[in-house]
């Protein structure tokens, strides 16, 4: 089942086309990657899923419930982490998990399980320190907890490791792998290579749509040519025949032929490379392209 179906959805801002026909639909327990450069309208699909915006047409359905602007009765499915999520910085991350469970009515009962579960998840168990003197890191890892508090079946994070180091942006993705099997995540980013680490699914936002969509757990992404290693006196015997591009010191790439045409070109002129490799397409590869 799809925890998220977005159908034709559109808004403007007066003449400005942020959103038009954006179609996308996000199956349960996947790590779904949105991707868009900036400005792209990730931010503003997100606040029509959660029903803060409204959208000019098109239906948005979270769990199977509509979505309508103004009432946020389907949020009760969706757990948010915002870029940059803002605390009552004076508290220890445990004070504040426990207002969050109260506010959100967990029952008593089952709110100490809860918080010890998300500190221990999110490696904030026994730090009682406040929370303005958290890191970068560890405010996200917080915001993760915090939106998890009520067991949503839907995270959404908006850029969750654009302002972090290679450490924080780590923790944060091994974070969102774990909780694949009791929550769906999709999240926002132009991080490419986090995409590539953690998703199920990615989708290319541009021009107000879903221009690509791809499995990455199924499809490998294509090849993008062969990368061949050449002395400079075989480059200069084949130079003439192949599209050589020059990649570093030694090594071209050729594209737009199958292997099978090279290998038979190198072995008619009795040239044996150390290195040949077809090469794959990364993510960035067909981001360029589909937006190019
Ligand atoms: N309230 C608003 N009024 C007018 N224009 C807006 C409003 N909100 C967003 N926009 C415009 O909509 C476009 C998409 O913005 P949005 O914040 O959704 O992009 P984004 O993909 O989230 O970008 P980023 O990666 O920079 O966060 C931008 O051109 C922005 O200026």
């Amino acid at each position: 089942m799809n925890i998220l179906q977005i159908d034709d959805l559109h808004k403007s801002f007066r003449e400005n086309d942020v959103i038009s026909g954006l179609d996308l639909s996000v199956e349960e327990n996947t790590i779904y990657g949105f991707i868009g450069s900036n400005g792209s309208g990730k931010t503003t699909t997100m606040k029509m899923v959660l029903g803060l915006l409204k959208q000019d047409a098109g239906q948005i359905h979270v769990n199977g419930e509509k979505v309508t602007f103004g009432h946020t009765a389907t949020n009760r499915y969706i757990g948010f982490l915002p870029d940059v999520p803002e605390f009552y910085a004076y508290m220890n991350a445990e004070e504040y998990l426990k207002l969050c469970a109260e506010i959100t009515d967990i029952r008593k009962s089952g709110q100490k399980e809860r918080i010890d579960h998300l500190l221990a998840l999110v490696g904030l168990q026994g730090v009682e320190t406040r929370i303005k003197t958290y890191s970068r890191g560890m405010k996200q890892r917080l915001g993760i907890a915090q939106a998890l508090i009520n067991q949503p079946k839907l995270l959404i994070c908006d850029e969750p490791t654009s302002a972090l180091d290679p450490k924080g942006r780590r923790e944060i993705l091994n974070i969102l792998q774990q909780i694949k099997g009791e929550t769906t995540v999709i999240f926002s980013t132009h991080i490419l290579t986090d995409v590539e680490r953690i998703c199920d699914k990615a989708g290319i936002l541009y021009e107000g749509k879903i221009r690509k969509e791809i499995d990455l757990k199924k499809e490998a992404l294509g090849e993008k040519g062969i990368v061949v290693e050449l002395m400079p006196e075989e480059y200069e015997v084949l130079s003439g025949e192949l599209p050589l591009e020059r990649l570093d010191e030694n090594k071209y790439r050729v594209t737009g032929l199958p292997i099978e045409t090279v290998y038979r070109l190198l072995n008619t002129h009795k040239i044996y490379p150390d290195h040949l490799v077809r090469e794959r397409k990364t993510l960035e590869d067909v981001y360029l392209e589909v937006t190019s």
